[in-house]
């Protein structure tokens, strides 16, 4: 089980880095440009109603945010969207993170899946660019992951990482003090609205565009975003990022995060902040996702190639394969 998952984990690193052109060592294999920002984080007084998780009880706590401008792995490439990565610094010493982005739709139910769409999207090294008859043909066979590329390709390009509402995608099951239970997705809502702009209006502007924007606006005054649950409701799939959950389903607005400066990796004291949306804390627990459950092993083969890991395992791969890889090519 430990094998196949860290097979497929090292398949689909390897892919992204066929997809984005490359791998850059150094860097993530995607959101490779990124920038860190300090803040607090203070639950509402309805977040200790869903879950006991410690965060959640209305005191302050401190947190990092660690946003990027683009999904490739290239870190001198061009701002394309933008994520954010929030890691929660708690009272007993650990830590707690929510990974998220713009699309409200994850592309597929799986990793196997996944590997399939980047596969399909994998630029043809002629021309640069995907084979558009290999892309329609993959997704008109899976019109759920050409619902899900659809809806990417009708959000606009961002203005402001500030008024970017983002996304966790993935369900978890929220637990309160009496043991009752809540299935729910997250989504942080920008206190400055939603904005959007093209692509070609965002790409005006210098790569670090985004990143200088935000600085500016925190030289003013902090960026706020609130923290919302979207309440699961009968027959939502609770294991799936990909399934579209009824609009009108129950809201509820469980903190408010003040983003006030920027810091760094070694303010941090972490020189690999790896977000995994794994790392939980009792009162949140994770649903039976396979997109979810991978990630963790996804982002230590990730993490394993930006901190010089990779060399082993091209020296294996040299030897002729090693158990533990599996040989995956
Ligand atoms: C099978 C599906 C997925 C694959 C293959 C994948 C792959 C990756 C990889 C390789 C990284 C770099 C990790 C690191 O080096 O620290 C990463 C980061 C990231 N992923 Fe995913 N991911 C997947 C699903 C998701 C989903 C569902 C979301 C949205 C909720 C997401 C959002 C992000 C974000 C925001 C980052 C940047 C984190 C940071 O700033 O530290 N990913 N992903």
């Amino acid at each position: 089980m430990v094998h196949s998952q860290y097979r497929i984990s090292t398949k689909l690193v390897e892919e992204l880095h066929q997809v984005f052109g490359g791998f850059h060592p150094g860097y993530r294999d995607v959101h490779a440009n990124g920038r860190y920002y300090a803040g607090t984080f203070r639950a509402t007084p309805e977040a200790k109603n869903l879950s006991r998780a410690v965060h959640l009880q209305g005191d302050p706590v401190p947190v990092t945010v660690r946003h990027s401008n683009s999904r490739s792995g290239n870190p001198m490439g061009p701002a394309t969207t933008a994520s954010m990565a929030v890691r929660f610094y708690l009272p007993d010493g650990t830590t707690t993170d929510l990974v998220s982005l713009p699309i409200s739709l994850f592309f597929a139910r799986t990793p196997e899946e996944t590997l399939g769409f980047l596969q399909a999207v994998r630029p043809d090294p002629a021309t640069g660019q995907p084979d558009p008859d290999k892309v329609t043909l993959f997704l008109e066979s899976r019109p759920w992951i050409a619902h899900a590329v659809q809806l990417a390709k009708g959000l606009s390009a961002t203005v402001s990482f500030a008024q970017t509402a983002f996304h966790m995608l993935h369900a978890f099951r929220f637990v309160n003090e009496d043991g009752h239970a809540t299935y729910a997705r997250y989504h942080w809502e920008p206190e400055a609205g939603v904005a959007g702009q093209t692509l070609e209006e965002l790409q005006k502007q210098p790569p670090s565009h985004l990143f200088d924007e935000y600085e500016l606006r925190l030289q003013k005054a902090p960026v706020v975003f609130n923290l919302v649950l979207q309440l699961a409701g009968d027959g939502d799939k609770l294991d799936d990022p990909n399934a579209p959950w009824p609009d009108d389903r129950r809201r509820v607005h469980i903190g408010r995060l003040e983003i006030t400066r920027p810091t760094t990796n070694e303010e941090i004291g972490d020189s690999v902040m790896m977000h995994d949306p794994t790392r939980l804390t009792d009162g949140i627990e994770p649903t039976d996702d396979p997109i979810l459950a991978a990630r963790r092993g996804i982002y230590e083969v990730s993490v394993a190639y930006r901190t010089g890991g990779w060399k082993g395992r091209q020296a294996a791969l040299e030897l002729g394969g090693c158990p533990f890889l599996g040989n995956a090519k």
